[in-house]
């Protein structure tokens, strides 16, 4: 069985990342739809406003959000413009619609690969018109961690509701890690999900585990804004014992989860007292981000099959 999930998800790699796959799959309509139903689990929608209704309805179960108009990389001024105007609605609708949310979003998507004065403005707008919301900055791609660190820092001065995501993975991190704690801005810590050239990260595994409950433990015990960001359920749990033992104040620190990804873990810690966050992405290109988060956990397969025949019901 363990196979066949392997080739499955192997499968489902090469189809996100093959231009002539994903082509076909969009334009033909039985399997776009099949492939819409299976992507609600994951995402907030194809827009704002559906992700809005999906928000108002985790808050009402008193989960926090976070938003992302999902898209990086931008190449020209117009792009990073038009999705600088995005990260504003969602800033609007936030206080517009009273919700419990902060905002997310990739530097490079905002200008960030085209020039960082055009980035820096942009994050400007976007802080200004998030207020007393919080603003925060994803990792991305090793040939973008300088620029964007260095970006956070410089918008840091000026903005007190930015934050910032470390990848616990990168050797690099150790370093960064000193200098960022430095700042006041929430530091969300992450495993990290890009490939990296051979020696710049630790591969998943204990050694892994133990560097990013490192991180999670500095954090705790200064008393620094944080977020766990994983999915982990030991980890989860080692963090418990971590906020047991330090007893930071529940506004200094959050457990995050991607939407639709082990809800169930969430749902428990929400329960059991902890503050929690989910985290929704949406927009028209989710082809590539569901295929990346059925791929990663092969047994998301399944699921994906019972969303298809629950729906056909
Ligand atoms: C809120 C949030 C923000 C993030 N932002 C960034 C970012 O800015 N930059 C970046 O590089 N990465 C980011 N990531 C992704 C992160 O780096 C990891 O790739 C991702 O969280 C998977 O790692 P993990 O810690 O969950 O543990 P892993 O070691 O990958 O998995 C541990 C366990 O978690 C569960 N799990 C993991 N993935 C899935 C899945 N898809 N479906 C079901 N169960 C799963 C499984 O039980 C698995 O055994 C973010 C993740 C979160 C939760």
């Amino acid at each position: 069985m363990e196979q066949l999930l392997a080739i499955g998800s192997q499968a489902l790699r090469k189809a996100a990342l093959n231009e002539d796959a994903k082509a076909y799959i969009l334009q033909n309509e039985s399997l776009f739809k099949i492939l819409k139903r299976v992507a609600n689990r994951y995402i907030g929608g194809e827009n704002l406003s559906e992700t809005v209704n999906k928000v108002i309805k985790e808050n009402s179960r008193e989960f926090k959000c976070s938003i992302e108009f999902m898209g990086e990389s931008t190449r020209t001024v117009k792009e990073a413009m038009e999705a600088k105007d995005e990260f504003v609605n969602i800033c609007q609708s936030i206080h517009s619609q009273n919700l419990n949310s902060t905002v997310s979003l990739d530097l490079s998507h905002i200008g960030l690969a085209i020039s960082e004065d055009l980035c820096f403005e942009n994050i400007s707008a976007i802080c200004t018109a998030a207020g007393d919301k919080e603003v925060i900055i994803s990792a991305e791609g090793t040939e973008r961690t300088d620029a964007i660190l260095q970006l956070y820092k410089k918008a840091s001065k000026e903005f007190s509701n930015l934050s910032i995501t470390l990848q616990a993975y990168l050797y690099r991190t150790k370093d960064d890690f000193v200098d960022i704690i430095k700042e006041k801005g929430r530091i969300r810590m992450v495993k990290g999900a890009f490939e990296t050239e051979k020696g710049l990260s630790l591969p998943r595994g204990n050694a892994l585990d133990d560097q990013y409950l490192y991180y999670v433990e500095q954090l705790l015990s200064q008393q620094h804004l944080c977020s766990i960001a994983t999915h982990h359920h030991e980890i989860q749990q080692e963090a418990k014992a971590l906020i047991n033992k330090y007893q930071p104040g529940k506004e200094t620190y959050e457990f995050e989860s991607l939407f639709g990804i082990q809800t169930e873990q969430l749902i428990k810690l929400k329960e059991e007292g902890y503050p929690t966050k989910l985290y929704f992405v949406y927009g028209k290109e989710w082809y590539l981000y569901v295929c990346n988060r059925l791929a990663e956990y092969p047994l998301n397969l399944f699921r994906a099959l019972q969303d298809v025949m629950e729906e056909n019901v």
